[in-house]
């Protein structure tokens, strides 16, 4: 039977402070209390699998051992979901993302096969190829990824050199990588796991190339898993982190796939070699914007982990007096430490908010599409390249932050914090690197403005260009509605400035393209500072929106958070403000007094706000971070099992120090 261990009296006094139902914002963060139980119930289930606990902590795994047991215990999870799932509805996709970390505590090799192998079936196969791949695939008998980039390319992916050369006589493509910079390289799962990939190629018929398409293609023998004559794969090595996420390289030699491989739901190649348009390229691009969508989700989810684990550490946590002859105090009532946290928190809901509107948008579009409408494709394309941009950028200094927040032992790797940095830095460059995509927001950003100026109606997300150009910057004031103008006021300012300064090199004799280049800087500040307006102004919507609905306690709290939110941003970005709105010194000073006074209001309720995002010990994974509090006994648990506190001396004493010393003696 496990040990029942008593909860650290300091997280117990914090949690008798909390002054709402910590249940209540458990329910409303997962949207609704049937997909918490649901979610507890399969994490419930995992807790009790025997095989899945280690004997051994990960870290102390070879590479190789590593990488294995990640590939055993995924299969174990794989099982026990299908057997969960077989009695009652499919799980929820957020609750299977997050059962994940009780299992692997990195990333699991099999991530791209659901992630990015499946939807892309789903979104770019015609029926009766979704027919004929979706079955194996939804049921693991074949295994996938997404393989797109390559040495030579990632971000311009007009330029990937990987062809997919039409025979008719055959009816059959044949791929190759003509050089080295052609290899496929970065997959997840692509280096020794999966046996199927789609393949991002440059379609060539009859001598005439028609752009980049998907094809699926088995690379491995499903019984042998070798990798079939014509493939070379393997794995691309350590990383900074993804430790176990078997990213990998792809080459082709006159490797051939039948005419039925190229996903056709936009593009097709017909058996005589005719190709037929699809109704928009770059449609092709659209498992990105799915995946784009979902990292702002995964930031929040990595942002609540980390605030989870500094929090409760934090409440634990005694270091110096504030008052000579006065206890140590728990370094949560250093305002300091409430500065670097409580945004945190914050952060988590901002993006968590974001992310249910912006997941509705995607569904729409998808929905249009389907009727041949795609009208609001630009805008949902611009909107989910600058929010995954900034939500991830942002949940890399936030989980950061927190790891600086836990001092040194914030730096053990028992803490999780490192692996979860790992991971949170990594999406700022995946699926889209980090300036490109803010560049791609600023195209649609400067089209939106010149569409301003010629008064035409613009989108919803772009609107307050409109009313910018109209109306005379509005009287300021300190409410979270005003301050959300002036992060608009900011936007528009900057988009402004952007254009402005593009037309100028233009006008001093420079091709647009050139001038685009000169102006980026200002561009992605543009970009940034309408994500910020976005980000602010949806949060604020859909915070006002759930407060009518769960009790007055709560919603206070949530209003807190909000407003914390919107705060801190306008003092970060102060000097935007001053340039670009009506706030004045005087407005700025009140707000810092603002800020002190939200840090006090939330801090009763910190502990009761992250254990609210309800992330088991198995999730969390750290030392510092449990539930119960018990930070020392855990951090000293923990280094016992250090392969090198195993035996009382070291071999590498008698052969190397040993002599040493004496030696030094001598
Ligand atoms: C534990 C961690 C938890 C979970 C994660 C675990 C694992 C997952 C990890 C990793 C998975 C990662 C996977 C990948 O990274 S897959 C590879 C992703 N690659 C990219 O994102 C490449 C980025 N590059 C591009 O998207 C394009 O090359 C780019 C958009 C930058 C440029 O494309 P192109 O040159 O063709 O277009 P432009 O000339 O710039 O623009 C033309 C036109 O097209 C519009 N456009 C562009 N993209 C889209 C789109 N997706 N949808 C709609 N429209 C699009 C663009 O706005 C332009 O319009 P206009 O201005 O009107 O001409
Ligand atoms: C952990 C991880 C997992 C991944 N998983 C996959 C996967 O499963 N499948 C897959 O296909 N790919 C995957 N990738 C690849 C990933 O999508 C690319 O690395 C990413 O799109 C960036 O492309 P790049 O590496 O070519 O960067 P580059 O484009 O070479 O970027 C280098 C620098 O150049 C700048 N730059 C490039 N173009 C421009 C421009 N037009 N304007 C201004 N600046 C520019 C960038 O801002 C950046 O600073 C993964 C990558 C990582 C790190």
């Amino acid at each position: 039977m496990a040990t029942v261990h008593k909860i650290n009296e300091d997280l117990v006094k914090e949690r008798q402070k909390c002054t709402f139902n910590v249940q209540e914002l458990t329910y409303l963060l997962d949207g609704g209390e049937e997909v918490t139980k649901e979610r507890r119930e399969f994490e419930n289930i995992l807790r009790n699998v025997k095989e899945l606990q280690d004997e051994v902590p990960e870290v102390y795994l070879s590479h190789k051992e590593r990488y294995e047991n990640a590939v055993r215990k995924t299969c174990i999870l794989q099982n026990v979901r299908n057997d969960f799932e077989k009695k009652r509805e499919v799980l929820s996709p957020r609750n299977i993302f997050r059962a994940g970390y009780a299992v692997i505590k990195d990333v699991s090799p099999f991530f791209l096969h659901n992630g990015m192998f499946v939807p892309t079936i789903i979104g770019q196969g015609t029926p009766e190829q979704q027919a004929e791949w979706l079955p194996k695939a939804k049921a693991m008998a074949i295994i996938g990824t997404y393989a797109q980039t390559e040495l030579g390319h990632g971000t311009f992916i007009r330029g990937l050199e990987t062809t997919a050369t039409y025979d008719a006589k055959t009816e059959e493509f044949i791929l190759n990588s003509p050089k080295v910079t052609s290899y496929k390289w970065w997959p997840g799962g692509l280096g020794t796991t999966v046996n199927h990939c789609i393949t991002v190629a440059q379609l060539y018929i009859n001598g005439k190339k028609y752009g980049i398409h998907p094809f699926i293609v088995q690379i491995r023998d499903l019984e042998t898993h070798k990798p079939l004559p014509g493939i070379k794969v393997g794995e691309i090595g350590p990383k900074m982190g993804f430790a176990t996420a078997n990213n990998g390289f792809l080459g082709f030699q006159n490797f051939r796939i039948p005419r039925k491989n190229m996903l056709m739901k936009n593009a097709q190649v017909l058996k005589d070699g005719t190709f037929v348009k699809g109704m928009n390229e770059k449609l092709t691009y659209g498992t990105m914007v799915m995946v784009r969508v979902n990292i702002v989700s995964d930031s929040a989810f990595h942002t609540a982990m980390a605030a989870t684990i500094a929090v409760r550490y934090a409440a634990v946590r005694h270091q110096s007096q504030l008052k000579a002859k006065e206890p140590e105090v728990q370094i949560i009532d250093y305002l300091t430490q409430q500065h670097k946290l409580f945004i945190a928190i914050a952060t988590s809901h901002a993006f968590s908010n974001t992310y249910t509107w912006l997941y509705q948008a995607y569904l729409k579009v998808v929905e249009d599409l389907g009727k041949q409408k795609q009208d609001h494709l630009p805008e949902l394309h611009a909107l989910s390249c600058c929010l995954k941009a900034t939500s991830s950028r942002d949940a890399g200094v936030i989980v950061e932050q927190c790891r600086l927040a836990c001092g040194g032992h914030g730096y053990m790797a028992s803490s999780n914090l490192p692996i979860i940095y790992g991971y949170t830095t990594a999406a700022i460059t995946y699926e889209g690197e980090h300036t490109v995509l803010l560049l791609q927001t600023a195209r649609y950003l400067m089209k939106a403005w010149m569409s301003a100026l010629e008064g035409k109606v613009l989108a919803p997300s772009v609107a307050y260009l409109v009313d910018w150009l109209k109306s005379d910057k509005q009287r300021w004031q300190n409410t979270p509605e005003v301050i959300v103008k002036g992060f608009q006021h900011v936007a528009a300012g900057k988009i402004k400035d952007a254009f402005d300064a593009i037309q100028k090199h233009v006008k001093a004799g420079k091709d647009y393209e050139d001038a685009w280049n000169l102006a980026s800087v200002q561009l992605i500040k543009a970009s940034e500072a309408h994500s910020r307006a976005i980000l602010c102004d949806g949060y604020l919507r859909e915070t006002v929106r759930t407060s009518s609905s769960v009790s007055p306690s709560l919603a206070k709290v949530l209003n807190h958070l909000v407003q914390l939110y919107i705060v801190y941003w306008t003092l970060e970005t102060a000097g935007d403000l001053l340039v670009y709105s009506n706030i004045g010194k005087d407005d700025i000073a009140v707000l810092k007094e603002k800020y002190e006074e939200l840090l006090a209001l939330i801090r009763p309720n910190a502990v009761g706000l992250v254990d609210a995002f309800d992330i088991s010990d198995e999730i969390l994974q750290s030392t510092l971070g449990s539930y119960d509090g018990r930070v020392y006994e855990r951090l000293m648990e923990e280094a016992m099992k250090s392969p090198l506190n195993k035996e009382p001396v070291n071999q590498s004493f008698h052969k190397y120090l040993k002599p040493f010393i004496k030696k030094a003696k001598l």
